[in-house]
């Protein structure tokens, strides 16, 4: 297939676009370079710079490009950034998402996928969480996340357009070739790992009096490569809806801490911190749904096995990428 990957310069776009291209599709990275990296972008693809958003320039780019897939990845990331300026979320997570859905459906898009989140779901009621648990964000983050799912929504009943929303939990993980670089970094795994490499003196941990059995905060990691496979068969027709992405496990962050230890068979040194505002005690997925309509099973279920890949690419690649 042709597919444009947006956010390809970025953490999880790369190593789809890796895979992609592994398999023979025909892979168009669209990215702004805001945040990722052009080295991070598999040579075998085209790469076009994304300019500032202005009305018009992404319905160009699509007409040029005509894919028959979009993985829509691009967008900001960072819930604390959404919390001190809530705008730039609904202006590059909306908007910005609007105008790329608007050229699809334009181009006669076969399949429009969306990177969602764990983030919708706020403060969850019950974990694992199902697909069909409330949605009530406390974060604009989170928020902008999920109008984008209700215009989705919108379009399949209107325009009969086919999308799949993955609600991704913790993403973590590497492939030979492609990690996590983010600048800043904000992800607890490779700031642990950061540590154990002698960049930093010491990890901090947002809180230690969290309802949890030690005190940190719980979430369901899951690796990179696990996720994308699921946007691989997303591609399928006929596949359409919103699916959770985790591993159904929950690790605390001193579990977290431990495994990466164990991993590195290095001391990390830990500071503890007040809590991170906006972050939830608790996020484990049910991936129930995942598995059963997309045939979709993990193959880097436990958090060691994630650990050690991107422990290997951290050693690798101790500076990130070179731009
Ligand atoms: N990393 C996670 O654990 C996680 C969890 C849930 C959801 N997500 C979502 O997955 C997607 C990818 O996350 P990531 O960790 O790879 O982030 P990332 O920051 O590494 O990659 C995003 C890329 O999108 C690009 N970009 C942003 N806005 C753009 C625009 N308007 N036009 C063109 N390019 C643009 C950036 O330059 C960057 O390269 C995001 O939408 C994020 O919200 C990530
Ligand atoms: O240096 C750090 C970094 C993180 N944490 C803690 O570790 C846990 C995981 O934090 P991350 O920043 O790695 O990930 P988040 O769960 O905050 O965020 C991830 O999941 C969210 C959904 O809940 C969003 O989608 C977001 O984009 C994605 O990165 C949190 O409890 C956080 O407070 C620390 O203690 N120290």
């Amino acid at each position: 297939m042709r597919v444009l990957v947006t956010g390809g310069a970025g953490y999880i776009g790369s190593v789809c676009t890796e895979l992609l291209c592994d398999r023979g599709h025909e892979v168009i990275v669209y990215d702004s370079l805001w945040q990722g990296h052009r080295s991070a972008v598999d040579p075998r693809a085209r790469f076009i710079q994304g300019r500032p958003f202005e009305p018009g320039n992404i319905a160009t780019m699509m007409a040029e490009v005509r894919p028959e897939a979009v993985l829509h990845f691009a967008g900001d990331i960072l819930v604390g950034e959404s919390m001190q300026n809530p705008g730039k979320y609904f202006r590059n997570n909306v908007a910005c998402s609007l105008e790329f859905l608007e050229a699809a459906r334009a181009q006669n898009v076969r399949k429009f996928i969306f990177s969602s989140t764990a983030a919708t779901y706020g403060h969850p009621e019950q974990v694992p969480i199902t697909e069909d648990a409330p949605q009530r964000p406390v974060n604009p983050y989170g928020e902008a996340k999920l109008m984008f799912e209700r215009i989705l929504t919108w379009y399949h009943r209107i325009h009969g357009l086919e999308f799949v929303a993955f609600r991704y939990f913790n993403a973590a993980g590497a492939t030979e070739r492609h990690g996590e670089d983010h600048r800043p970094e904000t992800h607890l795994i490779p700031n642990v790992l950061k540590v154990a490499l002698g960049q930093k003196p010491h990890v901090e941990i947002y809180g230690t009096d969290y309802p949890t059995p030690d005190g940190t905060c719980i979430r369901d990691y899951i690796h990179v490569v696990d996720l994308v496979e699921a946007h691989i068969l997303a591609l399928q027709p006929g596949i359409c809806g919103f699916y959770n992405l985790g591993n159904g496990g929950g690790y605390s962050v001193r579990e977290v801490i431990a495994a990466c230890e164990r991993v590195t068979g290095r001391r990390i040194p830990a500071v503890e911190k007040p809590r991170r505002p906006g972050d939830p005690p608790r996020l484990v997925a049910s991936a129930a749904r995942a598995m059963r309509e997309l045939g979709w099973k993990p193959r880097w279920p436990a958090l060691e096995d994630i650990v050690a890949t991107a422990w290997a690419w951290h050693q690798k690649y101790p500076d990130g990428y070179p731009d």
